[in-house]
């Protein structure tokens, strides 16, 4: 293998083998922006196939998936384009009612652009949903929303297909309850189908993710009205909407991604766009339970580690609760802490790709069950790993930031799929972080 550094500025200037190189030591300190949510994004793409006029997301991340859901949606003849932060989506003169199999196959809101598709056309066909394959990502809520709404539903769980009776959809009932907490991807899938029945429709059980109310606040602006109550949600449907510019709201785990970062090391950071306010509750407990500081101020949010950081005993769980897309960061901060730590994972219940990882840099890190154990603090040794999905990679780098010495991570892909510049970031915080193309010898 020989490799070659490139500057560590956007994430998207080297290739998807590329490693991310780090020598930690370095306690993060400065001032950075947050991106876009990537996971609000996801499911305003797919609501934005729903509108009648043109949208703007503004502030779309500039991430790997959200190049594959521009193309999907421009395959279904809505062309997409991302420019300058802004995903611009012109509505379909004549919509093609197909999820791109290969494309579908890479993003996890596969069924929920399937829902908005099937909504406006009355037909679909999609494949089963992609995303980090640390679990297999269950549809049957989805599928639930779909017949509730009229469809007939087949296929042979690779690529399944919709089809509604002439009409189109029709207002329906469904409960997206499932064995681990209210399903957010189905809850925004039983919305958009909801958008165009002519009626008002009831999802009993219903995500309260920023996800699902940032999306209700999307389709209020195209004109569909969005209600709460103790029942559920409802959604009166229209078959005319509107379009118009909407802003994605920050990203509250890349949020989270740099102040455990920040924490790891000893440092302060302050995060630009966001505050304590657009991070759940079962995170603010979490992280200061564990000895991180936040402070909201005029010029953004501040973390900083006053003293020893401590162990935590937490588990994750539907919003409000601990985000399941923090528990890798969380694992890798409190190899920094005092006790032993663990964080039960309630949502998916393997999601521990982190921690063989971990080990490698020395760090007291096993999984039991559903549980991953943590003991600390560790003196972390600089480590070559490989992350297998987004937050698993970003585990690792926090390791590699708190590690004596200099560590080589792999796994671009998966970073770049939810991260536009983490790597950028960091440097600007202080970090001793470069990007190095990979090439076969
Ligand atoms: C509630 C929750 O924390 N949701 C997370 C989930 O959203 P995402 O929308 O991807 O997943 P869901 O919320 O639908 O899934 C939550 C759980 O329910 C199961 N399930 C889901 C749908 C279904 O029809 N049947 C079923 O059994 C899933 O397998 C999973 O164990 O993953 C995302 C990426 O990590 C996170 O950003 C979300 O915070
Ligand atoms: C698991 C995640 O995303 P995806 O489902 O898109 O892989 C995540 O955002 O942490």
């Amino acid at each position: 293998m020989t490799s070659n550094s490139t500057p560590t500025g956007n994430t998207h200037g080297s290739g998807l083998n590329a490693v991310v190189k780090a020598t930690g030591g370095i306690p993060l300190n400065g001032r950075v922006p947050v991106q876009g949510s990537k996971n609000i994004a996801l499911h305003l793409y797919a609501a934005a196939l729903l509108a009648d006029a043109p949208v703007v997301l503004a502030g779309a991340p500039d991430i790997l998936d959200t190049d594959v859901c521009a193309r999907i949606l421009t395959a279904t003849g809505t062309p997409a384009r991302f420019w300058g932060g802004r995903l611009s989506i012109t509505p379909a003169t004549a919509l093609t009612p197909v999820i791109d199999p290969l494309l579908g196959g890479r993003v996890r809101t596969t069924a929920v652009l399937a829902a908005a598709v099937l909504a406006r056309a009355g037909q679909v066909t999609f494949p089963a949903p992609g995303g980090d394959a640390f679990c297999q990502r269950r549809i049957d809520r989805h599928l639930a929303a779909m017949r509730a709404a009229g469809a007939e539903v087949t296929g042979d769980g690779h690529l399944i297909r919709a089809v509604c009776a002439r009409g189109g959809v029709r207002p329906f009932h469904v409960d997206v309850a499932t064995p681990y907490g209210p399903s957010l991807g189905a809850t925004v899938t039983a919305m958009l189908l909801a958008a165009r029945a002519n009626g008002t429709s009831l999802i009993t059980n219903p995500s309260i993710e920023p996800e699902v109310t940032e999306t209700a606040r999307f389709l209020a602006q195209l004109g569909i009205t969005v209600a709460f109550d103790g029942t559920g949600l409802y959604v009166a449907g229209s078959d005319r909407t509107g379009g118009g510019t909407f802003a994605v709201a920050a990203d509250r785990i890349e949020a989270a991604t740099l102040i455990m970062a920040a924490a790891a090391t000893g440092g302060r950071v302050q995060l630009d766009g966001v505050t304590t306010s657009a991070l759940p509750e079962g995170l603010l407990q979490t992280l200061g339970a564990a000895g991180v500081h936040l402070a909201d101020e005029p010029s953004g949010l501040v973390a900083s580690v006053p003293g020893d950081l401590q162990a935590v005993r937490v588990a994750t769980g539907p919003h409000p609760g601990l985000p399941t897309d923090t528990a890798p960061q969380l694992a890798a901060l409190l190899t920094q802490a005092r006790g032993g730590s663990a964080v039960d994972e309630r949502v998916y219940p393997r999601r521990d790709t982190h921690a063989a990882g971990l080990r490698r840099f020395g760090a007291d890190v096993h999984a039991t069950g559903t549980t991953v154990h943590v003991r600390g603090p560790a003196s972390l040794r600089a480590a070559h790993v490989e992350g297998g999905d987004i937050r698993a990679v970003t585990a690792l780098l926090i390791a590699a930031l708190a590690a004596h010495g200099t560590s080589t991570i792999a796994g671009m892909y998966h970073l770049r799929r939810g991260y536009g510049s983490l790597p950028a970031k960091l440097a600007a915080l202080g970090a001793d972080i470069t990007i190095h193309d990979v090439e076969a010898a």
